[in-house]
């Protein structure tokens, strides 16, 4: 909100600063955006009919969470103005707003604590991950009951938490799930990698119990700390990984009044625990499994409804499918990248089904430890 109000300010001929904004893409290009804004120090400005004595300062050398220094801004006007103060303030909160509106934010682990992955990100839309028939819309309808439901909980004193435990082959739409979910529910997300290096238990612990609001935590890997079982040494050391018993003690931390809704995500259910499956741990386990007719048929008009209409090109596609036995054997990211590569084309799409043969993941269940 500082952010919005500094920029709310028409910049006279005062101390000007310049914000750069830096932007790296994942494919390595980068791209920097330059905007003047009034600097440190004292300015008279006008608002709206009002003249406004600005004097913006820094405090020290502290930086907030988000590595932007503290700054404290004082405005002083005519007691005969005061009220434009609301106006201003109204103004800027929806100028910040604005910003974040409609958008996605993803925290990450980064100095020890949950740091946006750059900006907002646009909301990914929840119909644009097909599950098997029915299961978004079940998830989601949990996740709804479950945030009507904070009274009920808090009223038995039960710790207001809903845990997920979403397993399955490679490229099933575990994490695209999760952000989806999270567009369609106004929620933001912060992901960790549980193979993360450097993750201690403590760390997660204190990770876990300092969310930002409206956050699904996701947690990805979840075999990697059932890999490491070691406990805790003498000293209280925990080692440079997360630890199983790590794990369980950060999901069950000190509870708060506000909700916590954690996703975990595994390739290895068989590699996991029973212990982790307990209400509030996980409540929910869910396998996304590889793409099956009905997942195909919908991805296939999700990219080609315009050029098959009829679908008789989709009818097509799926004979060839079934011939191939592609049907619960390929993932739907394999087919994903199908139907991209063939964008715009569903001729290209039929005529290259064989290639996902590549794709095919051998269909050998892993007995589940007991
Ligand atoms: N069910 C699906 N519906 C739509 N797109 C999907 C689906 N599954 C995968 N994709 C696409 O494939 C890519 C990889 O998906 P994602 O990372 O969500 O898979 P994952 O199951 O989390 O994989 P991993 O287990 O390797 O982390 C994304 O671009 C995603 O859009």
């Amino acid at each position: 909100m500082v952010e919005a109000l500094i920029r709310r300010f028409t910049p006279g001929l005062h101390h000007l600063q310049i914000k750069t904004a830096s932007q790296k893409t994942p494919g390595g290009a980068s791209h920097t955006h330059f905007s003047l804004v009034p600097g440190h120090g004292k300015h008279i400005l006008r608002f709206k009919n009002a003249f406004i004595a600005v004097d913006r300062q820094r405090e020290g050398k502290s930086f907030d969470a988000q590595g932007q220094p503290f700054e404290t801004i004082k405005l002083t006007t005519l007691y005969a103005h005061r009220h434009i103060f609301e106006d201003m303030f109204s103004e800027a909160h929806s100028l910040s707003m604005q910003s974040i509106e409609g958008k996605t934010m993803v925290y990450t682990l980064r100095n020890m604590t949950w740091m946006p992955l750059g900006d907002a990100k646009r909301k990914r839309p929840f119909d644009s991950v097909v599950l098997e028939e029915g299961m978004a819309e079940m998830i989601r309808d949990d996740v709804r009951e479950f945030l009507n439901a904070r009274t009920w909980y808090l009223d038995r004193g039960i710790p207001y938490r809903r845990g997920y435990l979403l397993h399955g082959p490679p490229g099933t739409g575990k994490t695209s799930f999760v952000q989806a979910l999270a567009g369609e529910l106004d929620f933001n997300i912060a992901m960790l990698s549980l193979s993360q290096r450097g993750l201690t238990d403590d760390l997660l612990n204190q990770l876990m119990l300092n969310l930002p609001p409206r956050t699904f935590v996701l947690l990805e890997d979840a075999d990697a700390a059932f890999n490491n079982r070691r406990q805790r040494d003498e000293d209280g050391f925990s080692g440079a990984t997360v630890t199983f018993s790590g794990l369980l003690n950060a999901l069950d931390g000190v509870a708060s009044a506000e909700e916590r809704i954690a996703f975990m995500t595994t390739n290895h259910i068989e590699r996991l625990d029973d212990a982790l499956i307990r209400p509030g741990r996980v409540d929910m386990t869910l396998r996304l499994g590889e793409a099956t007719l009905w997942q195909m048929e919908q991805m296939w008009d999700r990219f080609y409804a315009h050029q098959d209409p009829d679908g008789s090109k989709r009818t097509l596609f799926i004979e060839r499918v079934e011939q191939y036995g592609l049907v619960n054997s390929v993932s739907t990211a394999a087919l994903q990248g199908l139907f991209l590569y063939n964008k715009d084309d569903p001729d290209g799409a039929v005529n290259m089904v064989g290639q996902l043969l590549m794709a095919k993941t051998p269909t050998m269940e892993v007995p589940k430890k007991n």
